[in-house]
């Protein structure tokens, strides 16, 4: 993509193009009579370095979405432009080898490196997520939330440009998450990060994004997009987080009434 100026799906008319863009794209799965039309001529963008959150009913098409940004599967219809960016992926379960220690999970994405630059690498990703002592313990040693910065280590180690997250901290407690999201906010400014993220829960979206997408629910399409213009960082308890969460949650709670889910 070479245009000097692309039309943002949320209005606005920027500089540099999308690092994501989705144009019209529709998912249906499986075929004839009980063909599921999962997503609706769905159209977003997300620039360069930009946080967007997407929320939306249960069944809506969130984790169907990523996986066709991720290239895991193919839209039916419509179109997905990533720029050829390196994308990585995180989901609400850590998926670690539980025979590897962390050092080995994080090394598995690092296997185009020789052992010793693989080894350095893992040790810089590991303290970039704070687990610099816990080299050498194994998945079953650490807690939930130590699980999840070693699968974002191992995402980031992929040099990725994008990430999109399906529900990452949505098994965490309010205080890990609250820590984790801290660190994700760093990790994001430091590295100019490109993320989409799924979640359920609206005040981690307004605490996170720069715009909350939300979606319709099944068959999903783009309801409404916030940007969020609050101060970073932001507190998930903080008045300003909540009166824009209670808004969204409003227009979600309308959405999921009119069609009973
Ligand atoms: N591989 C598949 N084959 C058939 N149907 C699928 C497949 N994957 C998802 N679906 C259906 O597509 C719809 C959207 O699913 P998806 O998991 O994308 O929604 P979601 O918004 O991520 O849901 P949740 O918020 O509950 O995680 C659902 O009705 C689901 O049952």
């Amino acid at each position: 993509m070479t245009a000097p100026t692309q039309e943002l799906g949320h209005g606005r008319t920027e500089g540099p193009a999308p690092a994501v863009r989705l144009d019209a794209v529709s998912k249906v799965y499986g075929r004839g009579p009980t063909s599921l039309l999962a997503l609706d001529q769905v159209s977003l963008t997300a620039a360069q370095g930009e946080f967007v959150c997407l929320l939306g009913a249960s069944g809506c098409g969130k984790s169907t979405m990523l996986n066709l940004v991720a290239g895991l599967d193919r839209p039916t219809a419509g179109t997905i432009e990533t720029g050829g960016r390196q994308i990585a992926m995180m989901f609400q379960e850590p998926a670690l080898f539980p025979w590897l220690t962390v050092t080995g999970n994080v090394e598995l994405a690092l296997r185009s490196l020789d052992r010793r630059k693989r080894r350095e690498r893992a040790a810089e990703l590991l303290d970039v997520v704070h687990l610099g002592g816990f080299a050498k313990k194994r998945p079953h040693e650490l807690s939930g939330g130590m699980r999840q910065r070693v699968s974002l280590a191992r995402a980031l180690a992929q040099e990725a440009d994008v990430l999109l997250m399906d529900e990452p901290f949505g098994a965490l407690d309010a205080m890990t998450r609250d820590l984790l999201h801290d660190e994700l906010e760093r990790i994001w400014r430091e590295r100019n990060l490109t993320i989409l993220f799924v979640t359920h829960n609206v005040r981690e979206a307004v605490r996170l994004g720069d715009r909350v997408v939300l979606l319709s629910s099944r068959p999903g399409t783009v309801i409404e997009d916030y940007t969020v213009d609050l101060e970073r960082p932001r507190r998930t308890e903080s008045a300003e987080v909540a009166k824009l969460a209670g808004e969204i949650t409003v227009r979600l709670k309308e959405e999921v009434s009119r069609h009973g889910r």
